[in-house]
């Protein structure tokens, strides 16, 4: 299942006139949006790392070669518009509790490979794998991932004429069977889970851009609690500091991790993303937000490894990137 938060726009072809209130879509276009999906598997656990490329299966043991605990596999993926050949084979794998950030130069790709992991976009060639099972073609209706899949993009992308309240709602008032009243309180409750208080009848255009994000993010983490199964998520977010000041930067990276669910809610509830990846520019994001890095260039993973290895590689493109000189492989 892949919820698209914040990819909305009025023109979307799910939102509509009909339906339960005037702004969301029938039961029929909203398939394509939400679907059932399978419960996780009983033995997954918690992943432990251990400071190394390799990461540790707290009860089992197992090693990364294991693959129960792929949620996202990008299997030798290309991805071109018109002449220009943006992905030249990309290949990397997602983790169940991983927190993953994508870097590289601006151009590179990283918001197609986003996109592309979201099933907003086909690739040209190689496959995508949740949970797995390949992915056919974008989402569809009948497609059951297992997974729900959550895109945060860059602007907030909130209905500037919705309040604060619809906006976080707007899937469970769309798809679910819960009454208004009961998704409201589940509005406020997600919206003090990242730190907002009485905002509900705001409008965005009464927000800062920090609380904007924080909105979009409670978007995303808002789930249907009448469901037998919480199935797992995955965020990806695109450049989710983009554009903030360093302290608000911070209190964005520090909800991130706040939602994963090695983190803790601001009412000190664990936070319920099994895995998330971040697409960033900003160095206090790859600090601060992500264990492990991807290193996009020239259409490909030209380098992976933990976030402190990052700083101290000797890898020419790694160094350069890091430095932010021109001098180096890396031509503007
Ligand atoms: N739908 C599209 N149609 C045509 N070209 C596109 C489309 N989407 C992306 N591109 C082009 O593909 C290239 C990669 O774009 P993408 O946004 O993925 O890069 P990025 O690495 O995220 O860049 P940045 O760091 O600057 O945000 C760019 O040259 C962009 O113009």
């Amino acid at each position: 299942m892949v919820s698209l938060v914040g990819t909305f726009s009025c023109s979307h072809p799910n939102v509509c006139t009909s339906g339960r209130s005037p702004y969301y879509g029938n039961a029929k276009s909203k398939k394509s949006i939400i679907r059932a999906c399978m419960a996780p598997p009983k033995d997954f656990t918690a992943t432990k790392y251990t400071g190394s490329h390799k990461a540790e299966n707290l009860r089992f043991t197992k090693k990364l070669e294991d693959e129960t605990d792929v949620l996202i596999e990008c299997r030798d993926v290309y991805k071109s518009f018109g002449e220009k050949h943006i992905l030249r084979g990309v290949s990397f794998k997602i983790r169940h509790g991983e927190a993953v950030g994508i870097i590289g130069p601006s151009g590179t790709g990283k918001s197609t490979i986003l996109k592309i992991m979201a099933g907003l976009l086909a690739p040209d060639k190689g496959e995508v794998f949740v949970r797995g099972r390949k992915r056919h073609g974008l989402i569809s209706d009948e497609e059951i991932s297992g997974l729900r899949i959550g895109l945060v993009f860059q602007s907030a992308a909130l209905f500037d004429s919705l309040t604060v309240r619809e906006n976080v709602g707007f899937l469970l008032y769309e798809n679910s069977t819960m009454p208004e009243e009961q998704v409201a309180e589940l509005v406020t409750e997600t919206l003090a889970a990242v730190g907002l208080k009485d905002v509900e009848d705001r409008l965005p255009s009464e927000l800062s851009g920090g609380m904007k994000k924080r909105v979009a993010l409670a978007r995303s983490i808002i789930l249907d609690t009448t469901k037998d199964t919480i199935e797992p998520e995955v965020l990806l977010y695109d450049e989710p500091t983009a554009g903030l000041d360093p302290i608000a930067s911070t209190v964005v990276e520090d909800l991130i991790r706040s939602v994963h669910m090695k983190g803790e809610d601001a009412l000190g509830e664990p936070g319920k993303i099994a895995s998330y990846v971040v697409v960033t520019h900003q160095h206090s994001t790859i600090k601060r937000a992500v264990d492990r890095l991807l290193f996009l260039y020239e259409g490909k993973v030209v380098w992976q490894g933990m976030t402190h290895e990052f700083s101290s590689s000797t890898d020419p493109i790694v160094r350069q990137f890091a430095s932010g000189s021109l001098d180096g492989p890396i031509r503007y």
